[in-house]
């Protein structure tokens, strides 16, 4: 027998599956809806120029990309955390936050998630119902069972707040739960501050531990806006998990660049803990790559450069918002009903549209049009040249 023979196929992955059955298709008129991918108005993904200037000086100074610390490059771990929690937040001062580079928001939560494994084994993780589907499968594939809190309301197109102040109230104490801490992936419905503030209530009187995703800071409102909620936590006293990402705010996919912050509750905890954190990676991938880091951290490091950086995010964000609003006029002219999930109130890249199972196969069928099975959406992959079309098949199916 050999060794593979009895080795089952794993299902698709949803998001995956769906960009190879796209690029199979050979109709001209094709839309993909499905992958988290900001796209400009041209359809492309964009290259900032922020990243060019950054890249280009990169290689006139010969700057080599030999061997690095295992937690990555200081200049990037601190630019990180002022991202996060503002220039000169006090914990920062104190030394209560560590931040690792990752492989990705997605490296940060493995690593974040492979730690908690040692701290707290019998814990179990709770994730916002909906999630981004990786959520659950990192988590459970760290050893921890998953379970969700209810988030979406799809009758009022909002948070469900009480449902969710109660699961996290029934959770086992000591949970960890993972918060979208702005544009929640797939439903674009956040938290309001009044509502953070219940939620940290809870988690304090439950002393469950937070793991704050953040994967699309300053496409909501800003970049200060969007860390909104993790300053409040910072506020807070308490300690937390924070996973943040550079791949859609830098258009630097490829690139894997992200971030894990800690915060403890004393400098001398943070020298334990992210002595415990480098034999985390060590023993994943030994160190991080350099290059998307570094134009990273040259970026936002350098005034010019992070003006530049600030005014492209601007415009992406801005871009979104306008095709949101537009496919929204569009499909009331058109006289859908408005009984699905798309607001001009949702931010970030997604919305969640409440079409079913069976309408987002006939909008792939019969008009080309990817979509998630859930029904999400991503609204930056619309523009002028498509918005047409797909508000139209939209509205033909529902
Ligand atoms: C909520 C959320 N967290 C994390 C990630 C992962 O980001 P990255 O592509 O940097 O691994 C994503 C990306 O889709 C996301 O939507």
């Amino acid at each position: 027998m050999s060794l593979f023979s009895a080795v089952e196929m794993a299902p698709r992955d949803p998001i995956l599956g769906l960009n190879e059955a796209f690029n199979a298709d050979t109709r001209t008129t094709k839309v993909n809806l499905g992958v988290g991918v900001y796209y400009n108005e041209e359809g492309r993904i964009p290259l900032l120029r922020a990243v060019a200037e950054a890249e280009k000086a990169r290689i006139e100074a010969h700057a080599p990309r030999g061997y690095l610390p295992i937690e990555g490059i200081a200049a990037y771990d601190k630019a990180v955390q002022e991202l996060l929690f503002g220039k000169g937040a006090a914990l920062i001062e104190a030394g209560r936050v560590i931040t690792t580079q990752a492989l990705g928001g997605t490296g940060a939560l493995k690593i974040g998630a492979d730690f908690l494994k040692r701290l707290l084994p019998d814990a179990t993780v709770a994730i916002s119902d909906p999630s981004w589907e990786n959520h659950r499968a990192l988590f459970e594939s760290a050893g921890f069972p998953v379970q969700n809190y209810r988030y979406y309301d799809p009758f009022s197109n909002g948070v469900n707040r009480g449902g969710m102040l109660e699961d996290l109230r029934n959770l086992p104490a000591r949970s960890i739960v993972v918060l979208h801490a702005c544009c929640h992936n797939p439903t674009g419905v956040d938290l309001q501050p009044e509502d953070w503030k219940a939620v940290l209530e809870v988690l304090r009187e439950r002393e469950h531990v937070p793991f704050l995703d953040i994967a699309y800071q300053g496409f909501g409102d800003g970049i200060d806006q969007d860390a909104e909620a993790v300053r409040l936590f910072a506020e807070s006293g308490l300690e937390f998990f924070v996973s943040s990402s550079f791949s859609k705010s830098f258009s630097l996919y490829g690139e894997r660049v992200g971030a894990l912050s800690l915060v403890t509750s004393s400098r001398e905890e943070s020298t334990r803990v992210l002595s415990q954190l480098k034999r985390v990676i060590r023993t994943n991938y030994s160190n991080p790559p350099t290059h998307g880091a570094t134009v990273v951290a040259s970026v936002l490091n350098s005034p010019e450069l992070r003006a530049m950086w600030e005014a492209e995010l601007g415009e992406m964000r801005d871009r979104i918002r306008s095709m949101r609003l537009a496919m929204v006029e569009q499909l009331a002219t058109l006289g859908a009903k408005r009984d699905f999930g798309f607001v001009a109130e949702q931010r970030g890249m997604f919305s969640y549209s409440g079409l079913t199972v069976e309408q987002v196969e006939r909008l792939k069928n019969e008009f080309g049009i990817y979509a998630v099975g859930t029904g999400r959406i991503c609204v930056a992959a619309l523009n002028h040249g498509n918005l047409d079309s797909v508000t139209r098949a939209i509205h033909a199916v529902l």
